[in-house]
């Protein structure tokens, strides 16, 4: 770790103070149909804005004259420690912005702490990954119709020293991203699914106007028929927790409970699936409220500031992901920049709990929040990050 966030790093770069900003330095350095591919969402991305929107509607109850000169941020992810309750959400492709990929975003993790979760479509092999994991690192699960290509990565997780999986609840299908179908997005050639041989990457290069090789591989492998009753199938595969991610109702918290689900993650996928589901936010507390403690809940969508982080741990969150910034941290300046996404997250963390007058995870409650302005509610700060 070089630079401080808002500083000079070293008197040569400058270090851009916010997560945020990061963003228009990967959109100057990236292809106009990989930035449209990591920024946008489905349909006409109203989840995508009312994700982020749904943290601006809240506003803070600061408690004054409490000892808060050490805050601790440090906590456990299924039994596991980490140094903050903010975790890299899995997302497919790192590659397609920096040619370190997931090895480097794996290695900033460590550096800071923080928990990662690797995606099934990760541009380098989760054994790779592995090995340059210093910190917490689970793995990301798309169930496909041909059983023993899940079965597969189910045990390299386990050889490689995975801790979770996280199976992915809310893909059976990619949903129309129009920005994708307008750009006939498709990856570049030095891009690949690294966990799979040659059959399963057939396709995923050849663009095509008005239509994305990812949602049309998908399409062909993402098993739509998967329920509820085959996860009893994916529990007799391994000892590994499992964590649901793409869950955002009380029902469906409850029967994945039941079933002995270790993990949540209450999720719009970014804005990126159903368009017009209620915001992960809005959902968070039902989640919580319909599990016993013993399943530890996660949110994720729209974080970009540690008093949005905050806000998801007073509404029950055990735990959040972060998207997109960290592809801009990775893009913009590889390892060095996820490692300052991350710090800079968790400084404006220990800055919001120490000004809320809230010093330890477990002082967190609903009671630090009002809930003020109306909604629909859409800073222009929202717009740079989506344009
Ligand atoms: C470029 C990109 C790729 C993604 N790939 C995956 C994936 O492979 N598996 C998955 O479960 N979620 C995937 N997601 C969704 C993220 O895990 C996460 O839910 C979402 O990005 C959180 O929102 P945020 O980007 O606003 O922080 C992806 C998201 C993005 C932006
Ligand atoms: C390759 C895709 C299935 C990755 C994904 O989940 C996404 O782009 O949101």
């Amino acid at each position: 770790m070089t630079g401080r966030a808002g500083h000079a790093d070293r008197g040569e770069r400058e270090v851009p103070p916010s997560p945020r900003e990061y963003a228009a330095v990967a959109r100057a350095k990236l292809d106009r149909a990989v930035w449209d591919y990591i920024a946008g969402g489905s349909g006409d991305e109203v989840t995508l804005r009312e994700d982020r929107a749904a943290y601006d509607r809240y506003r803070l109850r600061p408690r004054v004259l409490v000892d808060v000169s050490h805050c601790e941020l440090s906590t456990t992810l299924l039994g596991r420690p980490v140094a903050l309750p903010v975790g890299i959400a899995p997302m497919a492709y790192h590659r397609l912005v920096h040619a370190d990929g997931e090895t480097a975003t794996v290695r900033a993790a460590g550096a800071v702490g923080a928990l990662t979760i690797t995606s099934t479509f990760a541009s380098k092999t989760l054994e790779e990954t592995a090995r340059a994991a210093t910190g917490p690192l689970w793995l990301q699960v798309y169930v496909f119709h041909d059983r023993k290509v899940t079965e597969s990565l189910v045990r390299r997780a386990e050889a490689a020293g995975y801790r979770a999986l996280v199976i992915t609840v809310d893909t059976p299908r990619m949903a129309r991203r129009e920005r994708d179908l307008r750009n006939g997005f498709g990856l570049p050639p030095h891009v690949r699914p690294a966990n799979f041989d040659d059959g399963h990457r057939a396709g995923l290069h050849r663009a095509r106007a008005g239509g994305s090789t990812l949602a049309d591989h998908a399409e062909r492998h993402h098993d739509a028929a998967f329920t509820w009753e085959d996860l009893a199938w994916l529990r007799s595969l391994t000892s590994l927790p499992l964590v649901l991610k793409g869950v955002l109702t009380a029902q469906d918290a409850r029967r994945a409970a039941e079933l002995g689900v270790a993990g949540l993650v209450v999720s719009t996928h970014g804005g990126r699936q159903l368009d017009g589901a209620i915001p992960a936010l809005d959902a968070l507390p039902e989640v919580v409220e319909a599990v016993p403690d013993e399943c530890e809940v996660l949110v994720d969508g729209g974080i970009r500031r540690g008093t949005d982080v905050l806000k998801a741990l007073a509404l029950g969150a055990r735990a959040v992901l972060v998207g997109r910034p960290v592809l801009w941290g990775l893009a913009a300046d590889g390892a060095d920049g996820v490692e300052r996404v991350l710090d800079t997250l968790r400084a404006e963390l220990a800055e919001a709990m120490a000004l809320t007058g809230r010093p330890r995870l477990d002082t967190i409650a609903r009671d630090l929040l009002h809930r003020s302005a109306p909604f629909p509610y859409h800073p222009a700060s929202n717009d740079k990050e989506m344009a």
